[in-house]
């Protein structure tokens, strides 16, 4: 290909696929390695969890168990009937659809070298750093959770909704991690409240990803396989999958139920729990037909609090025939968070 004709990259995918409508080829340099694209894809069925059990009183122990074994078994699974209100999620992910159908200079505003950044807009495409460089996603993701401050005025002002819709559904989101959170503890032989109160005043990240269609989709990916680090992720997409899941090796997609979360436990969780619980890898694919547009609200302690085994767990442990040793360091969630990014 000429220099001419050769695709800009440098201003992300989204912005590539507008202006390139013929394009046919992932553009040189977007290609991944064979080794990252050729594991094997399985089939499998991540559970499907009617977490609106919890609320009744007579399901409840059961579905507390099914989630402690999908959290143990797969990290992950699709929760239904999880009492967000249909029509702020449908809101909120047109709305962060509108941000990203801002004109590329408007996004701009949002960009920064600092990964570190409150809020940060990007591409992977146009990126040679960190794990998902060169990757098939633009991305938009600002801090939640502890509201306080300026944290939303730092958030995008365009779409005019985007701040106060965003407010109400971190804080929907955040009802929705807790309970989740108390099913966790109850999984663990634990009270209820028990990683509310270790969780404390809590903190949130946002990550707004959007996948354009891909011309071969076979040759990229959006995301490559890393676990969350915080407590409970919990995902929205509009309604095109390409979610997989490592599971026993090989990569399960996690088909499309309209209307549902895709939960997934992160780093803090499997620690937490001392590995009985599991952090599970995860990526993203890409497709040629529709772009995929994914809303993930990662929900962990406050950053002050110190992350480590919970001590109830350990104790019981020893007591039993296999001691079982302490499989985690302590750490504190501020560090761990910023320690050498993953993403
Ligand atoms: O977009 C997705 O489906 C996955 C995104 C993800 O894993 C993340 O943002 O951590
Ligand atoms: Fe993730």
């Amino acid at each position: 290909m000429s220099s001419e004709t050769r695709p800009d990259i440098s201003r992300g995918a989204k912005h590539l696929v507008d202006n390139f409508p013929c394009l046919s080829t992932v553009p040189d340099g977007c290609v991944l390695s064979r080794e990252a694209l050729s594991e094997p894809v399985a089939f499998g069925s991540v559970p499907v969890i009617d977490v609106g059990g919890l609320e009744d009183p007579t399901r409840r122990v059961r579905t507390v168990e099914e989630i402690a074994r999908a959290c143990e078994e797969w990290g992950f699974f699709v929760a239904i009937n999880h009492g967000v209100d249909s029509p702020l999620m449908e809101m909120m992910l047109q709305l962060v659809a509108k941000f990203f159908e801002l004109p590329f200079e408007e996004k701009m505003i949002y960009s920064s070298s600092d990964e570190a950044c409150p809020v940060l807009y990007g591409s992977n495409l146009s990126s040679d750093k960190g794990m998902h460089a060169r990757h098939w996603r633009d991305y938009l993701r600002h801090f939640g959770r502890p509201f306080n401050n300026n944290t939303c005025e730092l958030w995008p002002t365009n779409p005019s909704e985007y701040r106060e819709v965003t407010k109400t559904y971190l804080e929907e989101v955040w009802k929705l991690a807790m309970k989740l959170a108390g099913a966790i503890s109850e999984g663990l032989g634990l009270d209820s409240n028990y990683m509310e109160r270790v969780f404390g005043e809590g903190s949130q990240i946002v990550a707004c990803n959007y996948y354009p269609k891909c011309p071969q989709p076979d040759l990229t990916l959006g995301v490559s396989a890393h676990t969350d680090r915080g407590g409970i992720t919990i995902l929205m997409e509009n309604d095109v999958e390409g979610l997989q899941v490592r599971y026993r090796g090989k990569w399960v997609p996690v088909p499309h139920v309209a209307g549902s979360y895709l939960v997934n436990i992160g780093d803090c969780v499997e620690i937490m729990s001392n590995g009985k619980f599991k952090s599970v890898e995860h990526r993203a694919v890409v497709n040629k037909r529709r772009e995929r547009i994914a809303v993930a609200i990662g929900n962990g302690p406050g950053y002050d609090v110190i992350v480590k085994p919970i001590s109830e767990l350990i104790s019981k442990a020893s007591k039993g025939p296999s001691h079982e040793p302490i499989l985690f360091k302590d750490i504190r969630f501020k560090e761990y968070t910023t320690a050498e990014m993953k993403e």
